[in-house]
């Protein structure tokens, strides 16, 4: 069992999860009641990651609008209202995500999300496709004072899954994840099929997967090359 006593820290949107669609239609109804420029599915791709409030701020940014804190609170709590009805209409696990969780932590592994998306959506999210219980810990950006790529984002989901710091491998997409790993010192691996706008090899992640089933030999190595 390669993977005795591992925790792997998933990242969920982009990385777990194509959540995209759904969180495009919920952006752009913000956008049109809000009288802005629509923004295109392949804008969302490159403006999640940081979070619901970043998302509302980068697609109002394309129409040159700027929204002061209270103004975009109240955005916020409206794009969580209408993202959440339909959380998963479109969504779903990026293809073997679910084989591969099966053949991981049948070599030992244990798993945890650390999303900056509100712990409420992502467990409603993980919930609507049945594998919030493969999860010993969802750890939304809310849940903890400084979120991705702070380390203690990071810490906090690891040490809620009962993980331990030295046997932990972050999987994500993004610059946040590769931050939030390297400020923890663990390994980072990227799916080179999330959302990004950084090219993943200029994030100079340890590794880089193009699908699921590459995970395990990627872990592999990477354990190999004691990194
Ligand atoms: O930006 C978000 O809402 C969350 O993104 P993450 O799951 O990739 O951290
Ligand atoms: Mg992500």
């Amino acid at each position: 069992m390669f993977l005795d006593g591992f925790t792997l820290v998933f990242d969920l949107d982009g990385t777990l999860v194509e959540t995209a669609p759904d969180l495009h239609r919920a952006t752009n109804q913000i956008m049109n009641q809000e009288g802005l420029d629509k923004v295109t599915l392949e804008n969302v791709r490159a403006f999640v990651g940081q979070g619901a409030r970043a998302l509302i701020q980068r697609g109002a940014a394309k129409s040159n609008v700027k929204f002061d804190d209270e103004k975009l609170d109240k955005l916020t709590l409206q794009f969580i209202d209408i993202y959440q009805t339909d959380i998963a209409a479109k969504s779903h696990l990026f293809e073997d995500v679910e084989s591969t969780l099966d053949m991981l932590s049948s070599e030992g592994a244990k798993f945890c999300v650390c999303t900056n998306k509100n712990t409420a959506l992502a467990i409603k999210l993980l919930e609507a496709l049945s594998v919030a219980h493969r999860f010993e810990s969802i750890v939304g950006a809310d849940a903890v004072a400084h979120k991705k790529p702070h380390k203690d984002h990071y810490l906090h989901a690891l040490n809620a899954a009962g993980g331990a710091l030295n046997k932990s491998i972050m999987i994500g997409d993004s610059v946040s994840d590769v931050g939030a790993a390297r400020n923890a010192g663990v390994p980072v691996i990227l799916v080179s099929f999330g959302y990004t706008d950084i090219a993943p090899e200029e994030l100079t992640p340890d590794a880089i997967i193009n699908h699921y089933s590459e995970l395990p030999n990627s872990l592999k190595s990477l354990l190999e090359k004691g990194t």
